[in-house]
């Protein structure tokens, strides 16, 4: 009953004209939980079952040890504590921020302490007496959140939240959707198409296809395999986790990572904060030999582990530096003059480094 209260256990078939839901999944409770997976594939229909709205869809669903569903019996919608936020979200046009706020948080009965911390987390003071037609994209948004959370639900179901924000206010929610995933205490699943919210949001990763689940795990492994379609994409790569050593005068921060040390520019943290980075393959190249003569900073060792050919004359390189994954991207030309074999010691040079969080 233990192992139960922290997991998530669904297990939903649903059947469509041309298309059949079959998800058996066990999420952890702790964390982000990403969903992930091709246009059609089911994300959006598995939300909406986990949160009751699916009335065609049969099996279970348990949460943190509270039963929703199970083959004789089926809590309804309304009585099933999920806080939801889709791409485009429905705020009560008639009614200020802070209404729409207490709309739901009334209903729910949650406690007058959870109103104000979500006010205060997603730093909604100043929009309180704003109506909903008034505020841009990411502030709709972000009330949306926080109107999600003041009701105390036991999950938190995110359907592509950013995806109608230009990357400029996308980047600017980002760090409230951190807030949240810090502060809310509950699992959150999540829904994107975004690669680089996959990177920065997500402890466990879930890959759909066609209504099924091809691959569920920590994110970090997950992300890293080769054998996964995520690695197919233009901008695939890995991410790592790194720590802080020190920062220069030029903001250039120096990072431990199991890969060894690599520098990336970003705003200053104090030695030993923890941090996400991504390396994208195509920001690899390779070298035979260690030069002193080149203007990148990020070079290290690794041992060249696979060589898989890529639509287009490209070549994805898997390597090993000090036993951690890396991808590089590189020309079949580059493969062919540079004789490149599984087993060879190579030098990585990475050009740029991305700062998650
Ligand atoms: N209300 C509906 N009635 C009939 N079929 C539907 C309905 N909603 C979705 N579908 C179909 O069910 C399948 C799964 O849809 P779903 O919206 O869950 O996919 P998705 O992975 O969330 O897609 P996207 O990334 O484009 O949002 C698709 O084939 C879709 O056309």
């Amino acid at each position: 009953m233990a192992e139960l209260a922290n997991t998530l256990e669904i297990s939903l078939r649903l059947a469509r004209s041309a298309f059949q839901l079959h998800a058996d999944l066990r999420l952890p409770v702790q964390g982000t939980t990403v969903v992930f997976g091709p246009s059609g594939c089911g994300k959006s229909t598995l939300l909406r079952a986990i949160a009751g709205l699916e009335p065609a869809a049969s099996g279970g669903v348990q949460i943190a040890g509270e039963l929703w569903q199970a083959p004789q019996f089926r809590l309804p919608a309304h009585r099933r504590a999920v806080g939801m936020v889709f791409q485009h979200s429905a705020l009560l046009p008639h009614l200020n921020v802070e209404g729409n706020l207490r709309y739901g948080w009334k209903r729910a009965g949650a406690s007058t302490a959870l109103l104000a911390q979500w006010i205060e987390r997603l730093q909604l003071t100043p929009l309180l007496a704003r109506r909903p037609h008034s505020l841009s994209g990411g502030e709709r948004q972000r009330v949306a959140l926080a109107r999600a959370l003041v009701t105390a639900p036991k999950v938190l179901l995110l359907d592509e939240p950013l995806s109608a924000l230009d990357a400029q206010r996308r980047s600017e929610i980002l760090p409230f959707l951190e807030t949240v995933r810090r502060d809310a205490g509950i699992p959150i699943l999540y829904v994107t198409h975004a690669v680089e919210e996959v990177a920065r949001l997500a402890d466990y990763l879930v890959l759909m296809e066609a209504g099924h689940i091809t691959s569920a795990g920590p994110a970090l492994e997950l992300l890293n395999r080769n054998d996964l379609p995520l690695a197919l994409r233009d901008d695939a790569g890995v991410v790592l986790d790194a720590q802080v050593i020190d920062r220069d005068a030029h903001g250039l921060l120096a990072l431990h990572t199991r890969a060894g040390t690599l520098y990336a520019h970003g705003p200053a943290h104090p030695p030993g904060t923890p941090l996400r980075i991504r390396i994208q393959a195509r920001d690899v190249s390779l070298a035979l030999h260690h030069h002193d003569d080149s203007s990148l900073l990020n070079l290290l060792p690794a041992t060249l582990e696979t060589l898989d050919a890529l639509p287009g004359g490209q070549v994805q390189v898997r390597l090993l530096a000090n036993g951690t994954p890396l991808l590089a991207r590189i020309s079949h030309r580059s493969l062919e003059r540079l004789q490149l074999q599984p087993g060879m010691a190579l030098w990585v040079q990475i050009k740029a480094v991305a700062l998650l969080v």
